[in-house]
């Protein structure tokens, strides 16, 4: 017995409020573009849920692709059949044989909306709940608590039957937090951090710092690579490649000890300042956590952190690694993570990089640095910037699928 239907939930935050509407209707557009390789299938809205007409396709094979889909909370299987007693009672008994392990408790919840059906909802639950406890004599009737709650809805034209609940990533729709400018390494961190971010309703905007040619191509196309990851749950994402070289070489000339790596650091922050104030975003996302490195202290943090005046928001700060490297795996950025590659800030380090750095000390020695703020500007001016989407679906399903 195959679903011929699926439901998806919304988050109950996005159902509220003067927004709604166009909560669900983003919802709605990414489920749609999320499964767009699967042509048979068909879309619409129904009281704040989203119900899909499977037309043959596999329910298992969508379920790693609405895992993708933030906002949506969980999502059930639904299977169809006409308007009889029998072939509705024999429905139930396929729903639960279905159930992998099968429940110890259940209960039955029928909702009749065509009320010309002869069987009243308190008759129908008697009616199927009697036949299912027939066909399986361990099962127990809990209505409290079940592991289970088989619900049938009888429609005008057919009854509906699920039963199982699949977990959604939750969260809430992109971009219904607003914007924030995402600083996209090509670590493990980063990415991670941009997912929470998307989950948590921000659109990110990715900034990436290279110091081509001392770094080469090849980190610059391992970041495209990352953003594509985003871009699967988030849509096409902005990625703007900022050359580094040029602030960097010239800091260093002018400062070459244990407080390089909160100048550069600094630097960068103010260049995404820059870059967020063009693009309207309201806040700067990291990959920090803390005591992971020298500069992620909180010591580092604060001073590096206080070189810029939008909200600083770093969804990792009290993760530890294993936590983090988990969500990276599930969302298909460890391996890219992983891969060799040059970072711009690991170029020119010190010996031994301030685990304290006094922002008076730093302060100081960037007010001689007269022309940094025109070098700042030279590199906003010189970004180069490209709109990533995700990998083609279709050719790459089976290595998609995989990541769930
Ligand atoms: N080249 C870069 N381009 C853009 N952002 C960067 C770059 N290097 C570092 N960052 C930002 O600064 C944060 C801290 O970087 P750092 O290298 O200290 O830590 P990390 O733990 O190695 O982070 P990640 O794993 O994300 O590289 C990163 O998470 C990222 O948000």
């Amino acid at each position: 017995m195959k679903p011929q239907q699926a439901i998806l939930r919304l988050g109950e935050l996005t159902l509220k409020g003067r927004n709604r509407h166009r909560f669900e209707n983003t919802i709605f557009e990414q489920v749609k573009r999320t499964l767009r390789s699967f042509e048979a299938v068909s879309y619409r809205k129904e009281f704040g849920r989203i119900i899909l007409q499977l037309n043959g396709t596999d329910y298992e094979e969508l379920m790693p692709y609405l895992r993708k889909v933030l906002g949506l909370t969980s999502f059930s299987p639904v299977y169809s059949s006409p308007l009889e007693l029998e072939r509705i009672q024999e429905t139930a008994l396929g729903v639960i044989q279905s159930l992998k392990p099968l429940p110890r408790t259940y209960k039955v919840s029928v909702r009749r909306v065509n009320k010309s059906f002869p069987h009243d909802s308190q008759e129908m639950n008697r009616l199927v709940g009697g036949c299912v406890l027939r066909a399986f004599p361990d099962l127990k009737v809990d209505v409290h608590r079940p592991e289970a709650e088989l619900r049938v809805e009888i429609r005008e034209r057919e009854a509906l039957l699920y039963c199982r609940v699949d977990e959604g990533a939750g969260g809430f729709p992109v971009g219904s937090n607003g914007k924030a400018m995402l600083m996209l390494s090509g670590g493990i961190d980063s990415p991670v951090a941009g997912y929470l971010a998307l989950r948590q309703g921000l659109q990110v905007e990715a900034v990436h710092f290279h110091s081509y040619p001392y770094t080469n191509e090849k980190s610059q196309q391992k970041v495209i690579e990352l953003a594509r990851k985003l871009a699967a749950f988030a849509g096409p994402v902005k990625l703007h490649m900022v050359s580094f070289t040029s602030v960097q070489t010239k800091i260093h000339a002018a400062y070459n000890q244990n407080l390089l790596i909160a100048l550069l650091r600094r630097a960068m922050l103010r260049i995404t300042e820059k870059l967020a104030e063009e693009r309207g975003a309201g806040a700067i996302v990291t990959g920090e956590s803390l005591g992971q490195v020298a500069s992620q202290t909180l010591s580092s943090m604060n001073t590096i952190g206080r070189a810029v005046s939008l909200p600083l928001i770093r969804p990792l700060v009290c993760m530890e690694k294993r936590e983090i490297i988990r969500v990276a795996e599930g969302i298909g950025t460890f391996p890219i993570s992983i891969l060799p590659h040059e970072d711009c800030c690991t170029l020119f380090l010190p010996p031994s990089p301030s685990t304290n750095p006094n922002l008076r000390v730093v302060e100081s020695i960037e007010s001689k640095m007269t022309w940094l703020e025109d070098e700042l500007e030279e590199a906003v001016r010189n970004t180069r910037s490209l709109l990533v989407d995700e990998e083609d679906v279709v050719n790459q399903r089976d290595k998609f699928a995989s990541f769930f």
